[in-house]
């Protein structure tokens, strides 16, 4: 898809959606944010209802007044957190011809490696980054503790365990602190909401979850304001991302205005995806973002995507404030399936489906861990 762009406004995507938002000023201009609000979670395991209501409580309004918050102090060591930029730091700096060993081509989920493509004509790729990716694959034992694998099942994730045998290990450390913490988030939504703190629980029983790893490469003939990742809005229930040193991420207010999101070290950026917008019946927000290159440096940035389960089918929780959300409900898998038909055009496993004539209303999430036939 091609992101247009505006004098009088701002162009973003929103999984498979083109949307517009135009730049409001003078009396026009809408009550809105001017940075992200900072909320500390060191409770958030507390025994006590009453406290990890009021966590809530701030998180909900984060989350309606801007859709992106710090959360700091959170249950993921900053040690943790340093490992894997450290382990991914080492992958990037492996020879091209290794990583390309593990190219998102060989994985019928598209994880592994993405590379640097100056060619590339899609929208924010051409020269820009570098992705690693893993997420579900019941094959890992790492992950059986969620599912195990159904027999038949094809491996999806791809690990260089030859030339970096920690990578594995340091990155799945990560995962599982972040797989905690965001289940815990899971109930503070639910709360936020004013539901039973259980209430979302069965949506997220096997979620969702991909970590895509992005590794800006320096540009050192551009300016500050070349966009090295395009607007856009996240599709799952909540990012949480983790910076490092370099920031770049911005976020878009209600009057269109690039708000920055600079670093704080051992801080989680969260953001809410349009998932939890439905959710929540429009209340909180899948707010746009984008990505800008400073100062000719490279920049890692490591996200972990959760969302429902493949197999749910989500509805608004909780009465409608948003037009938008009207009398929507989503199928997690087939909505999985329609962005990465949408996004990966030249992937086998797209170029396979689309040879056996199957059409989207078809299409099923297990079809990428069983060969197909
Ligand atoms: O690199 C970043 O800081 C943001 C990444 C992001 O927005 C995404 O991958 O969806
Ligand atoms: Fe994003």
């Amino acid at each position: 898809m091609q992101i247009p762009e505006s004098a009088d406004g701002v162009y973003f995507k929103s999984g498979d959606r083109l949307l517009y938002r135009p730049i409001l000023t003078g009396a026009n201009a809408k009550k809105t944010f001017d940075s992200i609000p900072t909320i500390d979670v060191a409770d958030i395991f507390s025994p006590d209802l009453e406290v990890r209501r009021r966590i809530a409580k701030q998180i909900g309004q984060a989350a309606e007044e801007v859709g992106f918050m710090y959360l700091v102090n959170p249950p993921v060591k900053p040690e943790k957190m340093d490992e894997a930029f450290d382990a991914l730091k080492s992958f990037f700096a492996l020879p091209d011809e290794v990583k390309m060993k593990y190219h998102v081509n060989n994985s019928p989920a598209a994880k592994g490696f993405t590379p640097c493509n100056p060619s590339d004509k899609r929208p924010g790729f051409a020269g820009a980054r570098e992705t690693f990716g893993m997420g579900n694959d019941y094959t890992d034992p790492e992950q059986h503790a969620i599912k195990t694998a159904p027999p038949g099942t094809v491996p999806l994730n791809q690990w260089p365990d030859e030339e970096l045998p920690e990578f594995r290990k340091k990155l799945y450390s990560y995962f599982q602190d972040v797989y905690i913490f965001s289940k815990a988030l899971v109930r503070i939504f639910s709360l936020a909401l004013d539901l039973e703190e259980t209430a979302l629980d069965e949506f997220f029983e096997t979620p969702f979850t991909d970590i895509t790893v992005q590794h800006y490469l320096p540009q050192p003939e551009e300016t500050e304001s070349k966009q090295v990742l395009l607007p856009h809005a996240d599709y799952g229930a909540f990012t949480l991302l983790a910076q490092r040193e370099v920031g770049g991420l911005q976020v878009l207010n209600a009057n269109a205005t690039w708000v920055p999101v600079p670093v704080k070290e051992y801080a989680f950026v969260v953001n809410t995806g349009s998932y939890l917008e439905l959710m929540s019946g429009g209340r909180f927000r899948s707010t746009v973002h984008r990505v800008c290159a400073k100062d000719n440096t490279e920049r890692t940035s490591l996200p972990f995507f959760f969302s429902p389960s493949p197999t749910a089918t989500i509805r608004p929780m909780v009465s409608i404030q948003s037009e938008d959300t009207k009398d929507k409900q989503r199928q997690i898998g087939k909505e999985h399936m329609r962005g990465m038909m949408s996004e990966r055009a030249d992937h086998p496993f797209v170029k396979k489906l689309k040879a056996l004539g199957l059409g989207p209303e078809e299409y099923t999430y297990d079809m990428i861990s069983q060969p197909l036939a």
